[in-house]
């Protein structure tokens, strides 16, 4: 049906402080006036100061949540966040494979803010091997580019080289985050586009600990825009205005890597340089 609503998923953990995962990917999606649904894999107990417990979803109920939206909805675009370990990342791999859910976003959640691993050290593999070759676009942020790829990435150039071994390793588009760089004035990003095109975005950046679920709300963004039909450089650079713009005007919930403001729209501020 052509005029259907544009529906999307995000197959991830929630976050009972709200302000990452699912949660903060469904504000997201809210926000950016498409339809949000979730497939969830694993609950967190989580807040503003860390991540308390976590456990993860039997793979049956993962089954049968794809199966649910899968007889019903009509998804347009796709994204993953937190995944646990090794058997949820091949349950929901093998769920992909068996679904048209549109492009899909890898967002290869591995450590949360406050130190959390959020991912099996032994599940990086899995997710190298099974779930890159898969992404229509993948997010890595510094420290989960260095882990997919073997690299050691301190500048510019490094950030670049992980782009193209993320491509090697399979995934059509790259976005390597600059969030965890030490630059205090600028938030840059490295983008590799499947034709072989690159260019960085920058943002100003904040300096604030106010910063938990950046790139979900990223990733998030970036999947409702493909939902919407954006071409992926157009659907990219919205998502990087929209969560510069969400870190900027800051609310004040809780006591420690507090939450984004959700509410936005996406800043100008945004400066784009073509390589
Ligand atoms: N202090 C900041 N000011 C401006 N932009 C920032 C800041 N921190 C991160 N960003 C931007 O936010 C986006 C997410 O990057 P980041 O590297 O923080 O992701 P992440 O570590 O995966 O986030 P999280 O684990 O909290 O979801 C990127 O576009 C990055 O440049
Ligand atoms: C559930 C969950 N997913 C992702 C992140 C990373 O922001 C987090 N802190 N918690």
């Amino acid at each position: 049906m052509v005029n259907e609503f544009p529906q999307v998923v995000t197959i991830a953990g929630t976050d009972s402080g709200g302000g990452a995962g699912v949660m903060a990917d469904l504000k997201t999606m809210q926000a950016r006036h498409v339809f949000g649904t979730a497939v969830v894999v694993a609950v967190t107990a989580q807040n503003t100061l860390g991540v308390q417990d976590f456990m993860a979803l039997p793979t049956k109920l993962i089954d049968e949540q794809f199966t649910s939206l899968v007889t019903d909805l009509n998804i347009r675009a796709c994204k993953t966040g937190m995944l646990a370990d090794a058997s949820h990342v091949h349950c929901v791999v093998e769920n992909l494979k068996r679904v048209d859910f549109g492009p899909l976003t890898v967002d290869p959640v591995m450590i949360a803010k406050g130190g959390a691993a959020l991912l099996a050290a032994d599940a990086i593999q899995t997710v190298r091997d099974e779930l890159v070759p898969l992404a229509t676009v993948i997010t890595p942020n510094l420290p989960e580019a260095a882990a997919l790829t073997g690299l050691t990435i301190e500048d510019d150039q490094a950030m670049m080289a992980a782009g193209h071994a993320l491509q090697e390793l399979g995934a059509k588009n790259v976005i390597i985050k600059g969030g965890h760089e030490a630059d205090p004035q600028t938030a840059n990003d490295f983008v590799l586009l499947a034709d072989g095109s690159s260019f960085w975005l920058s943002a100003p950046r904040v300096d604030t600990v106010r910063t938990h679920g950046t790139g979900d709300t990223l990733s998030a963004c970036i999947t409702a825009e493909l939902a919407k039909g954006a071409a992926m450089a157009t659907a990219i650079q919205t998502g990087k205005a929209y969560v510069a713009a969400a870190i900027q005007q800051t609310i004040q919930v809780g006591h420690g890597h507090g939450p984004l403001n959700h509410w936005v729209t996406p800043s100008a501020e945004v400066t784009r340089y073509d390589n």
